[in-house]
């Protein structure tokens, strides 16, 4: 049997290699269509409207440049009530680990999908706990290049694995998409799931 992709059934209006990567998990084939939008927070914004907001800003965006359904989605790390996006620099990311080590915190993610059905939204809260984390650790962590464009400069998918103790919430909405809830939204929208040719 032939296990080549079908043709793309879903506009993703992101750049992020790991929203297409867990599309592609539940093989859900897309055409990608990166969008320039302005993330800077308004100030006094809670971090779930933050989220919500780029998401919905991003699928409005590809809904232009497309006839397909559109998916926009936005991960931010919030500690203490504020919103760490991705480390500017090396002193930045650093500070962000140190501020996150050894307690926990929360990774929000939201999508919005865009279609017949109008505009379908989730937000998801996970609460990740850190263990203690060294200033050697912080160092050797960031010259291997993986914080620099995550939020909350770590990725629970790759080398920061080891500093994470538990999470409860949705693994993939910490890395970049919530597949239950985003599946459920791409059914309202008629966006079909597991869709492999030949199978
Ligand atoms: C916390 C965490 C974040 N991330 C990533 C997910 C997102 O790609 C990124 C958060 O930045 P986002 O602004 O949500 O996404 P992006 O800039 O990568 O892509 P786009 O705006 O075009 O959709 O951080 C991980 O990969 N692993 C993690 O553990």
């Amino acid at each position: 049997m032939s296990d080549s992709p079908t043709a793309a059934v879903l506009c993703l209006a992101s750049a992020s290699p790991r929203r297409r990567e867990l599309l592609s998990s539940i093989e859900v084939e897309v055409e990608v269509c990166p969008v320039d939008i302005d993330e800077t927070p308004i100030a006094g914004e809670a971090a779930d409207a933050y989220v919500a907001r780029l998401a919905r800003q991003k699928a409005l965006a590809g809904a232009g440049l497309t006839s397909l359904p559109v998916l926009g989605s936005d991960t931010a790390v919030v500690c203490d009530g504020v919103i760490l996006g991705k480390p500017r620099d090396q002193p930045h990311a650093a500070a962000m680990l140190r501020g996150l080590s050894g307690r926990a915190h929360q990774v929000l993610t939201a999508v919005a999908v865009s279609g017949p059905a109008g505009m379908l939204e989730a937000c998801v809260t996970t609460r990740v706990v850190m263990r203690d984390i060294d200033e050697h650790e912080i160092a050797a962590y960031w010259a291997t290049g993986e914080p620099a464009d995550k939020a909350g400069g770590y990725a629970i998918q790759g080398l920061a694995a080891i500093f994470i103790e538990r999470i409860e919430g949705s693994h993939s909405a910490v890395v970049g998409l919530p597949l239950f809830e985003t599946a459920r939204l791409l059914s309202r929208q008629g966006v079909p799931l597991w869709n492999r040719r030949g199978r």
